[in-house]
């Protein structure tokens, strides 16, 4: 059992094409954000494990005798293939009944707090059943995301459960030495915080497609049939955009697949274009060098278009996003929602030459709408373990280290 406190984090995501399509065996392009999900770990004395979620509300504390009496209906997974996201067992219906009753959770609540109390008690109970005893520790968990605007905020968090307590679990190893600021995992290693986290992803999406955990482990990929299959994206200068319509990830992905159900022969169609989006633009990203010229872009920006479109057809589009849309096209912008959709965010694509005062007058527009914006680059580092003193002040301030 783990002696000293450890901290964690992983990246959100922007997914560029291959949402939806990727829960029906296409092909995604997603890349790690520089917004992260904190998670504290602190081994308690008390019998007890404490569980804080600023982001949702949530500040729960059981005692670990009770916690072990639930453990027998949760068992987990089986070992990952290397590289692999998942396999596709996971909590039963039954498994996550008991926990909504112990845990006093009324059933078919898709709350935020509901959720993220459900995926913890899953991933605790899972993970201490197959690899140690229920440790007793005390957790809190920040985030620099916004909860469920189409970043990976779900993901985010599962990855950061799955590392912390397959860690406390004595599952994999704390690679963090002395005097140093941050540290990763072997390979070996983070294909098992992957397969874990897929499993918390499930408690919270119902069916994901395993992108999003990939992203936050791994950092950036090209995400096809459950696998990595490349993970090289050159350096490109984004709008993030937040509607801030709230939605669910859940409710949108069980969507699609009714509409799929329904109109099998119109919407298959759809999903093969979306995946032919995703190879063209692969193909043209890694074409680009590092500091790709403009000649890129034309390309680039009509496959936005295309995909925007498709994803209205798909029934997850909303007219915030379509004025999203519709604003940055008359500053010469091209955009597109990102994750989910229903609302949340949405990505405009700035060229190398995009001025600093086009940027600015795009922003103006859309925070005149009540959005949210500001100018990111995409590409960040994987889930990653940090000695306190490698912590910015508000991390440490937001984990009550401080
Ligand atoms: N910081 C957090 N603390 C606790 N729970 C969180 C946190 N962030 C996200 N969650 C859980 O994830 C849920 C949001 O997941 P959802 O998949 O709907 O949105 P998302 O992951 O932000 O977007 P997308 O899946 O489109 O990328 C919340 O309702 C909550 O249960
Ligand atoms: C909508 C979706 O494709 C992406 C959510 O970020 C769902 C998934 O892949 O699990
Ligand atoms: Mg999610």
């Amino acid at each position: 059992m783990l002696e000293r406190s450890l901290v964690v984090s992983a990246p959100g995501k922007v997914i560029l094409h291959g949402e939806h399509a990727v829960v029906h065996g296409k092909v995604a392009l997603a890349v790690a954000l520089d917004l992260r999900t904190f998670l504290r770990l602190r081994p308690g004395g008390g019998g007890s494990v404490t569980v804080r979620l600023p982001g949702v509300g949530v500040e729960a504390s059981w005692d670990t005798p009770r916690l072990r009496a639930l453990r027998s209906g949760c068992p987990g997974p089986p070992p990952p293939r290397p590289g692999t996201a998942a396999v596709r067992r996971g909590p039963s219906v039954e498994q996550l009944d008991t926990l909504r009753e112990f845990a006093g959770i009324t059933a078919e609540s898709s709350a935020p707090e509901s959720l993220a109390t459900l995926a913890f008690l899953y991933m605790c109970l899972a993970i201490s059943a197959k690899y140690g005893d229920v440790p007793s520790v005390d957790i809190i968990v920040w985030s620099e995301l916004p909860t469920g605007a189409g970043l990976g905020s779900s993901a985010a968090y599962s990855v950061c459960l799955a590392a912390a307590l397959l860690t406390a679990c004595g599952a994999i190893a704390c690679p963090l030495a002395e005097g140093e600021s941050t540290a990763r995992w072997t390979e070996e290693e983070l294909s098992l915080i992957n397969s874990w986290a897929f499993q918390g992803e499930r408690v919270i999406h119902g069916n994901p497609s395993g992108v999003d955990n990939a992203v936050g482990t791994w950092g950036m990929c090209v995400f096809a049939e459950m696998s990595l299959v490349a993970s090289r994206v050159p350096t490109l200068r984004i709008l993030l955009t937040n509607t801030k319509v709230p939605r669910s990830t859940k409710v949108l992905v069980a969507g699609v697949k009714d509409k799929i159900l329904k109109f099998p022969a119109i919407m298959n169609p759809v999903l093969d274009s979306i995946n032919a989006i995703s190879q063209e633009c692969q193909s043209v990203l890694e074409a680009m060098p590092g500091n790709p010229s403009p000649e890129y872009y034309p390309v680039l920006e009509e496959l936005f278009d295309i995909n925007q479109h498709h994803l209205n057809v798909m029934g997850v589009g909303h007219p915030s996003l379509d004025r999203l849309c519709h604003v940055t096209a008359s500053h010469g912008l091209h955009s597109k929602l990102t994750g989910a959709g229903g609302g949340g965010c949405g990505i405009t694509l700035l060229r190398p030459d995009t001025s600093p005062l086009a940027v600015e007058a795009a922003k103006r527009d859309l925070c005149a709408c009540g959005f949210e914006c500001w100018e990111t680059n995409i590409g960040a580092p994987g889930v990653t373990l940090h000695s306190s003193s490698s912590l910015k002040a508000d991390v440490l301030h937001a984990l009550s280290m401080s």
